[in-house]
């Protein structure tokens, strides 16, 4: 059987991507296939090639991950967008996306756009949160889409995966998509104007893009609260730097527990401030813990 991967999917319609000759086709499912799951944008699907145009789907392999929005299967990279300016950095909706992302599984990276309006010490301030992240082991990427600058190298990370967009209004998440498929899209002005807009939960379209890349055409979330899909127990664990530490309870909360690790790690600052005190709010702490160990 041939392996092919679902790039548009909308009512009956199907859109297959055939990796062997880059070519689509429109998938019809078999009866049994149907039966068993729906079919989304992600799914990878094996089947054979009918005719010219159509590919019979005889089979769906297991999903990595599922995000419910936009509805994406598989996704193998989530682009947090974020600027240092217009709009401000804002960082504890970022910790927010990120744990979220983490919890679905869908490995976040942080991807600072507008690189290009900042002046000497603004640049000196992203390299600062950029280490931040970094360090709390986040990959973190800088672009401006406006000049072009960095997609490149963002391309040549995002080989093979498939992914989607996610960030605050207006950070520039559609230039990125802009630069990274090459170009302008049509679709979104049509969607806009059959009033379906962008954050409708069908027609999600994967748009194939550098080398087997496939990137979504409809943003994930602008913000969240993390609490919303998690327990407030739970939220440790969708903090990377955290689980580098064992504390002297398993489940241990970060927060008035003896022997925590964690804590002790913020007062040698191997684990941020920010991001502890960002934990602290998201699952409702007195954030005045934070002040006995960050000077
Ligand atoms: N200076 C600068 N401006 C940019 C850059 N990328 C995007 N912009 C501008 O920022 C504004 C918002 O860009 P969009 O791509 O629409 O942002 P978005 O994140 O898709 O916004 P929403 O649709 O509201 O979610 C537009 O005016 C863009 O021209 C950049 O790299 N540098
Ligand atoms: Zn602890």
């Amino acid at each position: 059987m041939r392996k092919g991967l679902v790039i548009d999917r909308e009512a009956q319609m199907i859109g297959v991507y055939l990796f062997e000759n880059k070519k689509i086709y429109r998938g019809i499912p078999r009866k049994k296939v149907l039966k068993k799951t729906k079919i989304y944008a992600g799914d990878y699907v094996l089947g054979e090639v009918v005719d010219e145009n159509t590919f019979a789907i005889e089979d769906i392999e297991e999903r990595k991950n599922f995000l419910v929005r936009p509805p994406v299967a598989n996704v193998d990279k989530v682009l947090v967008v974020m600027t240092l300016k217009m709009p401000e950095f804002d960082n504890f909706l970022l910790d927010n996306l990120l744990a979220v992302y983490e919890y679905l599984n869908a490995d976040p990276v942080i991807v600072f756009n507008k690189i290009d309006i900042l002046d000497e010490s603004e640049k000196k301030e992203l390299k600062r949160w950029e280490e931040l992240y970094k360090s709390a082991g986040y990959d973190v990427l800088k672009v401006s889409a406006r000049e072009n600058t960095g997609i490149e190298r963002l391309k040549e990370y995002l080989k093979g995966a498939i992914c989607i967009l996610a960030g605050p209004s207006g950070v520039g998440k559609s230039s990125i998509l802009s630069r990274l498929v090459g170009i302008q899209l049509e679709t979104r002005e049509v969607s806009e104007k059959t009033e379906r807009g962008r954050h409708t939960t069908t027609g999600v379209k994967l748009f194939p893009f550098g080398d087997n890349s496939f990137i979504g055409d409809t943003p994930g979330f602008s913000s969240v609260d993390a609490l919303y899909f998690m327990d407030k127990k739970e939220v440790r664990l969708y903090f990377r730097e955290f689980l580098r530490y064992k504390c002297r309870f398993p489940d241990c909360t970060h927060t008035k527990e003896p022997g925590c690790q964690v804590k002790e790690a913020v007062k040698k600052g191997e684990i941020s401030c920010e991001r502890y005190r960002n934990y602290l709010k998201i699952i409702k702490e007195d954030i005045s813990i934070a002040k006995d160990l960050c000077q």
